[in-house]
């Protein structure tokens, strides 16, 4: 049996008045891209800020099954630093020769080479976030947490970099969880969806990466009808 790499087990998150989470349980395991989805205040994004560690469940536990996992997030809002040039926003402006030549390889990887010398505002909108995708791949991350990275981004644009980050997170068989509003996006993307509501994981369904746009159009539709209709209550999927 394959060990997952990351466990959530009875996750709970309390803020102050607020119960954000209070019941989500999922594994996720090496090399599979899993989306989040749900309606606006339904708990994804307090999901990635505990599995970043950005802050600490109030109840549960989310166990790494290796400890040394490292873990990398790319937000909605690139992040760049305007005042470094391309190439230093991903080297870190590091002088070591090694990091500096795997920061140009990486901006070969995202189509970036030739803008290594320039700004990040003199990039488009879509260019902007491939080099946040290199930024955060620097770091050779054993998982990735997409953060609705796409959320800004025009349609054509936004369709194109989801084949993008898809395809360089296969290449690299890297294990990633995408928190999207967006379920087309995440039925296209993911290998499974688990859909998030009211504080808990409610459903669990096979995605449709790499499935004719039937498929796609099916998939999401299941999806969509689950995130309007299950009851709150619904019994969390436990994998
Ligand atoms: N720091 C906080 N203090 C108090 N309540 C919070 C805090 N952060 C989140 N919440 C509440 O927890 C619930 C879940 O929020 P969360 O941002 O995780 O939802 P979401 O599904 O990611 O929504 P969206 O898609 O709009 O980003 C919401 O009701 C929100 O108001």
């Amino acid at each position: 049996m394959i060990e997952p790499l990351l466990t959530l087990e009875q996750v709970g998150k309390k803020y102050a008045n607020k119960i954000a989470l209070h019941d989500v349980n999922f594994n996720i395991y090496p090399g599979e891209f899993v989306a989040l989805v749900g309606m606006s205040g339904g708990g994804k994004s307090t999901i990635l800020r505990l599995i970043a560690q950005l802050e600490q469940p109030t109840g549960g536990r989310i166990k790494f099954h290796d400890e040394t996992t490292t873990v990398r997030v790319m937000f909605q809002n690139d992040r760049l630093l305007p005042w470094m040039t391309n190439l230093e926003n991903i080297s870190f402006n590091s002088k070591n020769k090694v990091q500096q030549k795997r920061a140009q390889a990486m901006l070969n990887e995202v189509g970036l080479a030739e803008f290594a010398d320039s700004y990040p505002n003199q990039l488009s909108g879509g260019q902007k976030q491939r080099l946040a995708l290199a930024r955060a791949l620097m770091a050779k991350p054993k998982l990735l947490l997409l953060d609705e990275p796409l959320g800004a981004l025009d349609a054509l644009t936004r369709r194109k970099m989801q084949a993008f980050i898809a395809d360089i997170c296969a290449k690299q068989q890297l294990t990633t969880l995408l928190i999207t509003h967006d379920v087309d996006e995440a039925a296209r993307m993911a290998d499974r969806v688990f859909v998030v509501k009211d504080g808990t994981n409610v459903y669990e369904a096979d995605g449709a990466k790499n499935q004719d746009a039937a498929t796609i159009a099916t998939v999401s539709e299941r999806i969509l009808s689950v995130i309007l209709h299950a009851p709150a209550t619904a019994a969390s999927v436990n994998r």
